[in-house]
């Protein structure tokens, strides 16, 4: 009954149905009420889920009316309240940034950090760059500012603060920081990061503030190194900046005192404000250019990194044997230099090889278009450059930049004045003289194999380290610091000397002997004392390397000179049969003229002897004809005469009337 009562109070309709009451409003009720009734369930229940369900939903409907409003409040807020700035991982000031929170010590400590030991993790596009020259990246701050340290074990941790907002005070200013992952990162693919910072009020200053003393500290601790960009892998290549690399003193490359000083000169000069001015007011392009030549591992690429040091200039390093380079990147990378840097061309031999091995123009058009009466000798000698050139193109991957793009580059158009172009090759020899002429090189430097005055240079650059005092200084005496530094000063000027006069000159690279010196850094005196050794080794090494490399070269001037003969045999086969070719036309029309002149004097004696023929004939035609016109006349007297006989016979038959004067006529 009390159920009843209950359900009566939800469904009037099911109650009245259940009472047999006739204005039962739901139809159905009755039934539903029994149902319920028959399986013991306390209608009530449902009344009070009914309740709940309903509440239920209108907080919900509340709540999201208020997260509404607080998404509209929040949007108004921050398009009108609030300043932000955002940085993407792939742009330089996400460097400056990332470096900027580590020193101020922002984000590191937070309590979300990630965590690596792998280093540049954040940024994938300038992790590329630590390929440069093949070398691992070295423990410098990496581009998310973050240096990577190392104790015996290995890497160190680093930490970093993982995607979300924080927040820091500048200049007692409350600033938000957010780290998002771009959208469509997957996972698989390195993060690309996306960093905004906000401060309330409508003014930027406080965020241009950070991001200006961000740059300012980065850029200043980049002082100390030199920053090298280099091509990224990516269509179409642009520059990108690869990981500082600390600044190389000048006195650490040894070479002839007197060259280097000129270079340098020169090169300040040139860089001098009113400069420019001077260039221009005397016609000139401001540009300077030098090519280092010779040797590998003689010092190019270390002077052109000192001069980047020295002169506080970025160097942009271009390698023309890549094979991704082409003459139109090329162009487009030389239009996109600042104004002020050092454009390293690496290999610049290698410019041009394709084209000049497969004889579309330069070298090989020269000698094609050389006439066969050029001397045989020079003939000869640009064959020989060309095997030459041939086995150097067979060594290299072939570049694509032809010479003229190279020159179009360098000085075309779109090439930017005030740079310093520095060109290296170790084969000066195969470069076309247009490429280096002045006003493309302005300088050339030669560097070759270690004399005397560079062994000595190596050997005091490696030991004479006034900061690095030794220990190997034994002495009894109290000496000062100063007097110990003298003195051990002293000593390495003599094993320098000593080290110079051993060691053969102009026999090794100072690669190989700074490789030596390097095996025994921590002791001068040990690596004289190993210097015998390692000569011994060495020069039988050399001594093994000249003799294969005699045998290639005999084998390649064998092979030349068999070239030079079959070529010498076949221009002299074509030579004669164009000869006898010559002849053999010159007899054919000697014998057709003579043909000719005889069938011409045949045809005359023919006509000739015809004309006569035709003469003696007409003569003997009109003789005869005469001598018938005679027959005739004859025959005509005779007639006549035989006529007149006759008549006279009529007549006198007629006289005497003897006969028919008709038939006498007959
Ligand atoms: N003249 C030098 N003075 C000091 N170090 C040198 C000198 N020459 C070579 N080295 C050392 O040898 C190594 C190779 O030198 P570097 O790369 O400058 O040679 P390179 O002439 O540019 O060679 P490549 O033609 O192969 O590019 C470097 O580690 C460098 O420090």
């Amino acid at each position: 009954m009390e159920a009843m009562e209950a359900i009566s109070a939800v469904l009037p309709g099911l109650s009245a149905s259940a009472t047999g009451d006739p204005g039962s409003v739901i139809p159905g009720g009755q039934l539903i009420g029994s149902l319920i009734a028959s399986i013991g369930l306390d209608p009530s229940l449902f009344v009070k889920i009914g309740v709940t369900l309903t509440i239920v939903a209108s907080l919900f409907g509340f709540l999201s009316n208020a997260w509404e409003g607080i998404t509209q409040i929040s949007k108004f807020f921050s398009d009108n309240l609030v300043s932000s700035a955002t940085i993407r991982s792939t742009d330089e000031a996400y460097v400056y940034m990332m470096r900027w929170l580590y020193n101020h010590h922002i984000s590191t400590d937070s309590r979300l950090f990630g965590v690596t030991c792998r280093k540049n993790q954040m940024n994938p596009n300038y992790r590329q760059h630590t390929r440069w020259y093949g070398q691992e990246p070295s423990d410098e701050p990496e581009t998310d500012g973050i240096g990577i340290m190392e104790d015996d074990l290995g890497p160190k941790l680093k930490y970093t603060a993982a995607p979300g907002f924080y927040h820091f005070f500048y200049k007692r200013r409350l600033v938000l920081m957010q780290r998002k992952l771009k959208d469509d990162y997957y996972g698989f693919e390195e993060p690309d990061v996306d960093l905004t910072l906000f401060t309330f009020g409508r003014s930027p200053v406080t965020l241009r503030e950070i991001l200006e003393e961000a740059r300012k500290e980065y850029l200043m601790e980049q002082r100390s190194s030199t920053l090298i960009h280099t091509t990224v892998a990516s269509y179409p290549p642009t520059w990108s900046l690869g990981h500082p690399r600390p600044s190389r003193n000048l006195d650490s490359v040894i070479m002839k005192e007197s060259d280097k000083e000129k270079l340098l000169k020169d090169m300040k000069e040139y860089l001098l404000p009113n400069a420019k001015k001077w260039y221009h007011k005397h016609g000139l392009p401001y540009r300077r250019g030098y090519l280092f030549y010779g040797l590998p591992g003689a010092g190019k690429t270390s002077l052109t990194l000192a001069l980047a040091s020295e002169l506080c200039l970025p160097i942009y390093v271009l390698s023309l044997a890549s094979s991704t380079m082409a003459d139109d990147v090329l162009l487009g990378l030389f239009a996109t230099l600042p104004k002020k840097c050092i454009i390293l061309l690496e290999d610049i031999d290698s410019a041009g090889i394709d084209r000049q091995s497969f004889g579309g123009s330069g070298l090989y058009t020269t000698i094609a278009s050389k006439s066969d009466e050029d001397d045989d000798e020079e003939e000869e000698e640009e064959i020989r450059k060309r095997e030459e050139k041939k086995k150097l193109a067979a060594l290299k991957q072939g570049s694509s930049v032809s010479l003229s793009g190279l020159l179009n580059a360098i000085d075309g158009i779109s090439s930017h004045e005030g740079r310093i172009l520095i060109m290296t090759t170790n084969y000066r020899e195969l470069l076309d003289k247009a490429l280096i002429r002045p006003g493309r090189v302005d300088m050339e430097i030669k560097f070759g194999n270690a004399d005397i005055e560079i062994l000595e240079g190596l050997f005091k650059a490696v030991y004479a380290d006034e900061n690095d005092l030794p220990n190997f200084i034994r002495t009894k005496e109290k000496l000062s610091k100063a007097e110990l530094k003298e003195k051990y000063l002293e000593k390495i000027e003599r094993l320098a000397q000593e080290f110079g006069s051993r060691i053969p000159s102009d026999k090794f690279t100072p690669a190989e002997v700074q490789g030596f010196l390097l095996s025994h850094k921590s002791d001068p005196e040990d690596a004289l004392d190993g210097l015998d050794d390692w000569l011994k080794s060495r020069l039988q090494e050399i001594d093994i390397q000249e003799q294969s490399e005699q045998k290639a070269k005999e084998r390649l001037e064998r092979a030349t000179e068999r070239k030079i003969k079959e070529l010498q045999k076949k221009k002299r086969d074509r030579i004669k049969s164009e000869r006898k070719e010559i002849e053999d036309e010159e007899k054919e029309e000697k014998e057709r003229k003579e043909k000719k002149e005889k069938d011409e004097k045949e045809k005359k004696e023919k006509e000739e002897k015809e004309e006569k023929e035709k003469k003696e004939r007409e003569e003997k035609e009109n003789n005869e004809k005469e001598t018938k016109l005679g027959e005739n006349n004859t025959t005509e007297t005779k007639l006549t005469n035989g006529i007149s006989e006759l008549k006279e016979k009529v007549q006198m038959n007629m006289v005497n009337g003897v006969v028919d004067p008709v038939s006498s006529a007959e």
